[in-house]
């Protein structure tokens, strides 16, 4: 059984992990806490701006473990894997061999790619420095490769790829559906095309920075590294090994059939019929009858959480996507352990304006989160669910565009029950709100529209806005004026 004097236990040197480790060390600095990651180096938080009540940028930097260490003396990182957990002991272990009791534990192990397929050599994915690193040494051998998925990876890739064709397959009617609607997929469409990748525009948005003292590597066997994060891809060259530009081809609304190695495309039928595809390490077959050649396959098809080495002989919750259920305490079903990050899935009703999604923003408030609730518990203090879990919000890039969405900006869950405004100009912004009685319940807003912090307010005070009909989006009123 756990004892007083144990520490802190926190798993996992990613963004969930160390600002967890990093707020129970302050709070409590006459006490131990132990960082046990898989990786020799950790992620670290800087810069923190809350740009509005909910929206917020950071840079994170990737460190060695030493400089956490230097600026809290009681934090002890242990870089090595843990291979066992259990609970009743209130024990971990790594895979060298050492244990440690806790008092409360909190598992911030992440997620890896969930990929169309494993151990296929010519299936990749992304997720840490060494896969990006995997990626790039590919690419760069490269004239033409599949990116399958529509999610974040996806969308960046086939933004920052020159010099090698990429056929883009995606399961739905539109580009980038777990970000954005089909308008706004029409507004960014125009940037693919191979003259107006302007990379050069300046464009605001949380910095990445990696370790450059040749510690650089985050993963051991290249297994376990923390996920790259904003602008993972900038100073990394995505180019091929064509010398004229790229050109993007999408599938729309289709699936990966097979995909065929080269010997087997061979031998296969899809050959007989395709005989003009030409020679190439791997084939793939779509659901919508296409098939290409090409030199590799990204698969940028979601995460699964890390939860393996935690589920043998405990009795864990786990959620439909494999991920630990967490209650709104961040609390797992297990007594005293927590869990912080992708590695967990939310099991309370949230707040009709939020929903999970595994980005960066939300591991550092859970993180942050849980040490709070850790330490509410411990000093048997009473905490509410915080602030941060009220509205969705999340700023990023893409495309070169500055990405603001708020809430629920696809109209997430909302059925029929909504109407759309929408404000689009050609090559500079794209704006829509989401209204459900009158009342504001998400937003999209592509460009500098600087709408942001307005339609926040709109949204938290949910206010009545149906007198002001598509007034909302004139663009010649000055809406925070009217709002006063
Ligand atoms: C290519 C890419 C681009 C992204 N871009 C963005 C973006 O622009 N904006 C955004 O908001 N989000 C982005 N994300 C998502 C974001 O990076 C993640 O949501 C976030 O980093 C998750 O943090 P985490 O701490 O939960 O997990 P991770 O960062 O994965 O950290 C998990 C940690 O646990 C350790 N670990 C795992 N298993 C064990 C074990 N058994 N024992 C010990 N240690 C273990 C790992 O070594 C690692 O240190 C991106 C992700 C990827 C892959
Ligand atoms: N700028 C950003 O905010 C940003 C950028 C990159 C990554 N990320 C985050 O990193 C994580 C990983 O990114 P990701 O792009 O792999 O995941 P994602 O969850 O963003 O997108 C996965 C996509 O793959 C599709 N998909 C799933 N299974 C498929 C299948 N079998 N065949 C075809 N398509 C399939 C889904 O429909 C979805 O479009 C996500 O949590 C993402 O939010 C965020």
């Amino acid at each position: 059984m756990a004892s007083d004097r144990d520490p802190f236990v926190i798993v996992g040197g990613g963004i969930a992990g160390v600002t967890c480790a990093e707020q129970l060390a302050s709070q409590f600095p006459s006490e131990e806490v132990y960082l046990l990651t898989a990786s020799p180096l950790v992620k670290t938080v800087t810069n923190f701006k809350q740009v509005s009540k909910t929206l917020e940028e950071f840079n994170v930097e990737e460190q060695p473990s030493s400089v956490l260490e230097g600026k809290y003396p009681n934090l002890k990182v242990i870089q090595s894997t843990v291979k066992l957990l259990q609970v009743k002991q209130h024990l971990v272990q790594t895979e060298n061999g050492q244990t440690f009791h806790y008092k409360k534990l909190c598992l911030c192990s992440g997620a890896r790619p969930k990929l169309l397929t494993q151990d296929n050599p010519h299936v990749l994915g992304i997720r840490d420095t060494d896969s990006a690193q995997e990626f790039q040494k590919r690419l760069s051998k490269a004239k033409r490769i599949v990116v399958v998925g529509n999610g974040g990876i996806a969308l960046e890739l086939v933004y920052e790829i020159e010099g090698c064709e990429v056929i883009w397959a995606i399961k739905d009617k539109a580009i980038g559906n777990t970000f954005f609607d089909a308008g706004a997929a029409q507004f960014l469409i125009p940037s693919l095309e191979p003259d107006k990748k302007d990379r050069s525009l300046p464009c605001k948005r949380a910095r990445y920075t990696t370790d450059k003292t040749g510690a650089g590597q985050s993963g051991v066997s290249g297994e376990l590294g923390s996920a790259l994060g904003p602008d993972w891809h900038e100073g990394v060259e995505l180019r091929g090994a064509e010398k004229s530009s790229s050109r993007t081809h999408m599938e729309y609304e289709c699936e990966v059939e097979k995909i065929y190695t080269q010997q087997d495309f061979f031998m296969s039928d899809l050959n007989k019929e395709n005989s003009k595809l030409g020679m190439w390490p791997v084939y793939v077959q779509l659901t919508n009858g296409m098939a290409y050649g090409c030199d590799f396959i990204v698969s940028a098809t979601g995460v699964v959480p890390n939860t393996d080495p935690f589920l043998c002989g405990n009795n864990f919750e786990l959620a439909a996507d494999h991920g630990l259920k967490v209650d709104d305490h961040m609390r797992t079903s297990e007594q005293d352990v927590y869990a912080a990050g992708e590695v967990c899935t939310i099991g309370w009703e949230p707040s009709p304006l939020w929903q999970q999604m595994r980005l960066w923003t939300q591991a550092r408030q859970m993180g942050w989160y849980a040490a709070r609730c850790m330490a509410a518990e411990v000093l048997e203090e009473s905490i509410d669910l915080d602030f941060c879990f009220e509205l969705f919000s999340h700023i990023t890039k893409f495309f070169n565009y500055k990405v603001v969405l708020l809430g629920k900006f696809n109209a997430q869950g909302l059925g029929q029950d909504h109407e759309l405004l929408v404000r689009c100009t050609k090559g500079r912004e794209y704006v829509k709100v989401v209204l459900s009685g009158g009342r504001m319940l998400g937003a999209v807003l592509i460009g500098d529209s600087d709408l942001e912090e307005t339609f926040e307010n709109l949204i938290l005070n949910q206010m009545d806005l149906s007198r002001y009909g598509e007034e909302l989006l004139n663009p010649n009123i000055d809406i925070e004026d009217y709002f006063d």
